[in-house]
C-alpha cells in the first residue's frame, strides 16, 4: 500500500538570498522569499535545496563518518554518555533510550550523538579519540556553521515577508546556541511498530530545524486535517521545519507541526533497515524572552503566547525527552482515546 505524502514545495537557497549589485534581493528572490513564508505558514515544513556550501557530497561524508560511528560496540560509545555536568546538555555525547530512559517499554527505538557549539569550553563537546571520531568532528563543525548561516538567512527572509529590518533576528542567533544531533535508527523486525516508534510524535522545540535524511523512509508530519503523511527524501533537500519558540515568536502565524518517525512506508521480509538522519536544531539565545513580534501583534490580532525565556522552554522538553525516552507530546491522551 502507498500511504499519502506531504507533497511540500520545494524552496531555492541560491534563489532566495540572490542579490543585486546593490546588494538588495532580487525580484526572483522577493518571490522565493513569498513561497518560503508561505510554505512554513501552511504546514510548517517544507523542503529546502541544500543550502550555502552544504552540497550532497559534504552529507554523504557525514553520514559515512557517522554510520562508522554507530557502528562501534556499545561500551565504546558509552564511554562518552551525555550526562548533565558543569553545563553540559544531557545530549551532549551519546544517547541511547534503550540504556538511559526510565520507560523502555516506549522510548524511542532510536541513538544519537549530540554536540552543541565546539568552541564552547563552558560545556565541552564529548568526542571519542579515533581518526574516525576526529574526522566526524572535523565535519560537524564545518556542518555546524554553515546551517548557522543558512539559518541566519532563512530569518532575514521570513522578516523581509512580514515588513520588519532583514537583520532584526539576527542577534537572537549571536550565541550560536544550536544542537546537531546525528541519529540511527537500527534496524528491527517489522513488528517492533506495532507498540513503538522510532521518534514519537513531537513537535520541534527551538527555532528552524534543518533534516538530513537517508533513503529509508518514515517520518511523517500531522497535517491540519490530522491525518499523518510521509515525507520522502528529496535528492539535493534538506527538510525544514519550524520550531515552538519561532512560531511563538511570529505569534502562532508559523505552526510548530507534530511529527513523528514511523515504519518506512514499504516493508520488505518483515524487516525495517538501519535508518540514518542529521539533524541540526537551530535555537535562539538561552536568555531571550521569546514574545510574539510587536509586528504581528494588534488589535484584532492579539499576542497569542505569553512570554517564556528560550533556554527554559528548552530544558523543561529535554527533561521529559530523557525521563520517558521520547519526546511525546500531548499525543498520549489522543493515541489511546
Ligand atoms: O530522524 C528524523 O527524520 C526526524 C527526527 C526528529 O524529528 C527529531 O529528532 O526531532
Ligand atoms: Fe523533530
Amino acid at each position: 500500500m502507498t500511504e499519502s505524502q506531504a507533497d511540500l514545495p520545494v524552496i531555492d537557497y541560491a534563489v532566495l538570498t540572490a542579490t543585486d549589485p546593490e546588494g538588495n534581493r532580487t525580484p526572483s528572490a522577493l518571490t522565493e522569499c513569498h513561497r518560503l513564508f508561505t510554505a512554513l505558514r501552511d504546514t510548517g515544513f517544507t523542503y529546502l535545496q541544500y543550502p550555502g556550501s552544504t552540497t550532497n557530497d559534504t552529507i554523504n561524508t557525514l553520514f559515512d563518518l557517522s554510520q562508522r560511528f554507530f557502528s562501534k560496540p556499545l561500551t565504546e560509545k558509552l564511554r562518552i554518555v551525555g550526562h548533565i555536568d558543569k553545563g553540559r546538555g544531557p545530549s551532549q555525547g551519546y544517547s541511547n533510550p534503550q540504556h538511559l530512559a526510565t520507560d523502555t517499554a516506549s522510548s524511542d527505538l532510536k541513538e544519537y550523538f549530540g554536540m552543541y557549539r565546539d568552541d564552547d569550553t563552558d560545556r565541552p563537546n564529548q568526542w571519542l579519540p579515533d581518526a574516525n571520531s576526529q574526522a566526524l568532528r572535523a565535519g560537524l563543525v564545518r556542518f555546524f556553521d554553515s546551517c548557522h548561516e543558512v539559518v541566519v538567512s532563512l530569518l532575514a527572509a521570513l522578516s523581509e515577508e512580514i515588513g520588519i529590518p532583514p537583520d532584526a533576528l539576527r542577534p537572537f542567533l549571536d550565541d550560536r546556541n544550536h544542537f546537531v544531533a546525528c541519529l540511527r535508527y537500527p534496524a528491527v523486525g517489522a513488528d517492533a511498530f506495532a507498540t513503538r516508534t522510532r521518534a514519537a510524535p513531537h513537535t520541534d522545540y527551538g527555532c528552524l530545524t534543518l533534516l538530513f535524511n537517508d533513503e529509508a523512509g518514515g517520518l511523517q508530519v500531522r497535517r491540519g486535517d490530522g491525518e499523518w503523511r510521509y515525507v520522502p527524501r528529496r535528492e539535493g533537500c534538506a527538510v525544514l521545519n519550524v520550531g515552538d519558540l519561532l512560531s511563538r515568536l511570529f505569534n502562532g502565524l508559523l505552526p510548530s507541526t507534530m511529527h513523528r518517525v514511523v515504519e518506512p512506508p514499504v516493508i520488505r521480509d518483515n524487516h525495517a533497515p538501519d535508518r540514518y538522519s542529521i539533524a541540526f536544531f537551530a535555537h535562539f539565545n538561552a536568555d531571550l524572552l521569546v514574545k510574539p513580534l510587536e509586528a504581528l501583534v494588534s488589535e484584532t490580532h492579539p499576542a497569542r503566547f505569553e512570554p517564556v525565556v528560550a533556554g527554559e522552554h528548552v530544558k523543561a522538553r529535554v527533561r521529559q525527552l530523557h525521563l520517558a525516552g521520547n519526546s511525546l507530546r500531548e499525543e498520549k491522551t489522543v493515541a489511546h482515546a
